[in-house]
């Protein structure tokens, strides 16, 4: 079974313009991109026609590519500051002088929608987020609406950053998933890549995982976004030689990409319920 994001992305959306329309709420999304990296360009831009297509408001901060770390703070500080503005959304990767730890950890907690914070993922780790980071929360919707079981299932991620594998793990746990984080130096990968009901790929690497490392019938899902010789987008998965191994398997591209910007606008309308909840005159 393919496991399709971008229609699952499509059908939230509609859901949460419906829920924005009925809230009377009109949430407000700030991103903000040091440089002119093309990627990260058109990732942003998706970002906004999202939020136009759902009802969400949003300004773009575009800084220089040689912007330092402290101008950086300031555009973030402003926006923490303004009443107008409910999510930050900081456009990674950064360039190499920005210190990305510092600027994540500057967002104002109640409007880290990334979920990149420490404060997020602390409240992940203790089981009660209230913004998980997108790509790993879009995951579990796409497991969640192909009724995918996770209790008790053995989870192996593989990867370890802040932005995808460890609140992968987490929220896979959370689930009640037996979970185990793979990286860079595990030995025995394929073993245990293989002992996977619900394999979670993010590693970087195109068509690293092949058929080898995968049990017969697990859930594989792919995060990779990587080029090939061809100049071809293409995920971790070696997809066309997994596919029929797997029982369910997500595709490169219209897989979790979609998933990773419908989750952002989810998290920007809570961020704006929670501040009307919490009843603070930002
Ligand atoms: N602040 C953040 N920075 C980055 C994140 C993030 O979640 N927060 N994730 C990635 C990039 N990203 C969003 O920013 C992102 C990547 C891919 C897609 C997507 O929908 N891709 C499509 C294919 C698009 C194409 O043609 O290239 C797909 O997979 O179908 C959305 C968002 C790094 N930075």
């Amino acid at each position: 079974m393919i496991l399709d994001g971008k229609a699952v992305s499509e059908k939230r959306l509609e859901i949460l313009k419906e829920r924005i329309e009925e809230s009377g709420l009109y949430p407000r999304l700030a991103t903000v991109i040091v440089g002119a990296d093309p990627a990260s360009q058109m990732y942003v831009r998706m970002k906004h026609r999202a939020c136009e297509r759902v009802g969400i408001g949003s300004i773009g901060i575009e800084l220089p590519e040689d912007a330092s770390t402290e101008r950086v703070l300031e555009a973030v500080n402003r926006l923490n500051n303004d009443p107008d503005i409910n999510g930050i959304l900081i456009q990674l990767p950064l360039p190499p002088q920005v210190d990305t730890t510092r600027v994540i950890e500057a967002v104002a907690p109640d409007k880290d929608v990334d979920g990149f914070h420490p404060c997020s993922l602390g409240r992940l780790l203790a089981g009660n987020p209230v913004f998980a980071p997108c790509t790993p929360q879009g995951i579990m919707t796409i497991l969640e609406e192909y009724k995918i079981p996770i209790r008790g299932k053995r989870a192996v991620v593989v990867g370890r950053s802040i932005d995808v594998g460890r609140p992968m793990a987490a929220l896979l746990l959370n689930a009640d998933a037996t979970v185990t984080i793979c990286h860079s130096k595990t030995e025995n990968l394929a073993e245990e890549m293989r002992r996977a009901d619900i394999l979670v790929s993010a590693v970087g690497k195109a068509r690293f995982v092949g058929p080898e490392m995968v049990k017969e019938g697990a859930t594989v899902i792919d995060v990779g976004i990587n080029y090939d010789e061809q100049g071809k987008l293409c995920g971790d998965v070696d997809f066309d030689a997994v596919k029929d191994r797997a029982g369910a398997i997500t595709p490169v591209p219209g897989g979790v990409g979609p998933m990773t910007i419908a989750t952002l606008m989810e998290n920007t309308f809570r961020a704006a319920k929670l501040r009307t909840c919490n009843g603070t005159a930002r």
